[in-house]
């Protein structure tokens, strides 16, 4: 299983000195930087202000070098003592920390034009994605073109066209639970088979093609990518961002973010050229984004670099969001008979027990819709969904944010405001009763306070796979309840706290015990079987 994450980024102070090859000299040096980075009061936060003097928002004394496992803990703490517009140095950066729906619109979205860039980071973006792929991209011309292209295979009408593949992946992932699981008398870990589910949708859409099983080399080689990709790309968790000089220096860190990047090229590459073969040969090959890159390549000025990681990005940004929030509903769900009850005697009486849901049925089962929204907001992939950067000076409610800040989302804080969502720590889908909106309308709703939550993200740069990730997860959720009753395992109890990966999360592994709801499962399962499109 290459499902499971390597937790293993240089957030430990002492590997980073005993782990790295270096001098006496250089390890002195490196301890002064460090020691700098640590101790050094904090002048700047007293003393950076603007030409009117506001100064910067308020936030704790101490400069901190990265923030370790469950960063949103100390957020939700530091929050509470200094607000809902805070900031924090790691290292050399300031940070700004959004913990208030509102103020998450009026900057992200409002001010989209001064909070819609990334910053440089040294291991996502320069080092893994060499400043492209989209999510890497500073704000510019070149992040607009390559959003434009992205999206023509992202849009609601774009997915219509293959919404029988979403329908088919969703029927496989399914079935192979039940064989898997011998039809559900055994306990199943699901991480693999939601992983290669969401795994499968992208490969469609960017290479029109998908694995046939969970043992196939690629669907190994391209969950593990993702999974080092989750892991590396913390936006704190890795001191070598905020600390310049280690950048110089070969720390494992870096040569893990250097493998990766090869790893992407070398794996999408091969696939690109697999696309481009079949073109070449006349093939007609199912509109893909490799397809439309290949076709606009010179038109759009495209490099090979550019090429890798545009096809990589869907598949590195929505394997583990997408399986992540499906494992989230399972491990959530496996103790929550009652929820389960009341979904499970929806579908019986809306859709009954011949037929399952279809994408079609989502208005007609509120329930379900509210459930999905519930996982959502209790337990999002992304705490932090993924840091905005700004580009001008801003002062907001008389509080200074100077260009080149980090902007983060504070998920957390806000899908747990008790303003918005009462009892905010309990699981209770009925709060989403009466919401029919999809999340994409939702965030373009004008009072922030009325929009479902921000698992997507916010303003410019907001998710652009938020319709085709809805599709999945409501195809697979849906279905899941539909066919199963779904239990946790007396003695193997799952964690909702605790979770892998830095930048998305998945729950630790576990297993459930997933028991046929009635006797049409089988038969309506096996009317799929797995097939296989392109062989790699
Ligand atoms: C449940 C599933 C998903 C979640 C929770 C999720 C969440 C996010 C978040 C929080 C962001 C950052 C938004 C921001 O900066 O404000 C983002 C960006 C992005 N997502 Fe997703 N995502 C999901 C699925 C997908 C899928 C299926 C795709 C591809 C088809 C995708 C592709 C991307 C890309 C390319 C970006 C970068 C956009 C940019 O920087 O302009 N995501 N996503």
């Amino acid at each position: 299983m290459v499902y499971v994450a390597n937790n293993t980024p240089d957030t430990n102070l002492l590997n980073l000195f005993f782990a790295t090859p270096l001098s006496v000299s250089s390890r002195c040096v490196l301890f002064v930087v460090l020691a700098l980075s640590f101790i050094l009061p904090f002048v700047l936060r007293r003393s950076l202000v603007d030409k009117d003097g506001h100064p910067i928002p308020p936030g704790p004394l101490l400069r901190y070098a990265f923030l370790r496992r469950y960063p949103e803990r100390a957020l939700q703490a530091w929050a509470r003592t200094y607000g809902p517009l805070f900031s924090v140095w790691m290292g050399n950066q300031l940070f700004v920390v959004v913990s208030d729906a509102r103020i998450a619109k009026d900057l992200l979205v409002s001010n989209g034009a001064i909070f819609s860039s990334r910053k440089p980071y040294f291991m996502k973006n320069q080092t893994i994605l060499r400043g492209r792929a989209l999510t890497a991209t500073p704000y510019s011309d070149t992040w607009r073109q390559h959003r434009r292209i992205a999206m023509q295979l992202l849009t609601q009408k774009a997915i219509q066209g293959y919404a029988p593949v979403l329908d088919y992946e969703a029927h496989i992932l399914v079935r192979s639970l039940y064989h898997e699981s011998k039809m559900g008398t055994l306990p199943i870990n699901p991480a693999h088979f939601a992983g290669r589910y969401a795994l499968n949708n992208m490969l469609t859409i960017s290479f029109a093609t998908r694995t046939d099983s969970t043992l196939d080399p690629l669907t190994e080689r391209a969950l593990a990518l993702a999974t080092e990709f989750m892991d590396l790309t913390g936006p704190w968790s890795n001191m070598v961002d905020f600390i310049e000089p280690l950048q110089r220096i070969p720390t494992t860190t870096r040569s893990r973010g250097r493998r990766l990047h090869d790893g992407i090229v070398e794996v999408y590459g091969a696939m690109i050229m697999r696309v481009k073969a079949r073109m070449d040969a006349g093939e007609d090959v199912p509109d893909c984004l490799v397809k439309t890159l290949l076709l606009t390549q010179e038109q759009e000025k495209l490099d090979w670099e550019d090429l890798c990681m545009l096809s990589a990005v869907f598949t590195l940004g929505g394997v583990h969001s997408t399986a992540g929030v499906i494992l989230w509903f399972l491990a959530h769900i496996s103790s929550q008979p009652d929820i389960q009850a009341k979904a499970h005697a929806e579908l019986d009486t809306v859709i009954g027990r011949d037929y399952w849901p279809t994408a079609e049925d989502e208005q007609r089962l509120p329930y379900i819709r509210a459930i999905i929204k519930e996982v959502e907001r209790a337990h999002a992939p992304f705490w932090m969904a993924t840091p905005h950067y700004s580009t001008e000076d801003f002062v907001y409610n008389g509080m200074y944010i100077p260009q080149n800040t980090v902007v983060v989302l504070n998920c957390y804080n806000i899908h747990h405001n008790e303003e918005k969502y009462p009892d905010p720590f309990s699981f209770n889908p009925d709060r989403y009763l009466g919401n029919t909106l999809t999340c994409a309308e939702s965030s373009k709703l004008p009072n922030a306070m009325d929009r479902d939550h921000w698992m997507f993200g916010a303003g410019r740069r907001i998710c652009p796979g938020i319709h085709v990730a809805e599709r999945e997860l409501w195809l697979a959720i849906s279905r899941l309840l539909w066919a199963f009753d779904i239990r946790a395992l007396p003695d193997e109890p799952i964690s909702l706290e605790e979770y892998e990966g830095e930048s998305g999360r998945t729950p630790m592994p576990y297993r459930v015990m997933l028991t046929p709801r009635h006797d049409r499962v089988q038969a309506l399962l096996d009317a799929e079987q797995e097939v296989t499109l392109m062989k790699l």
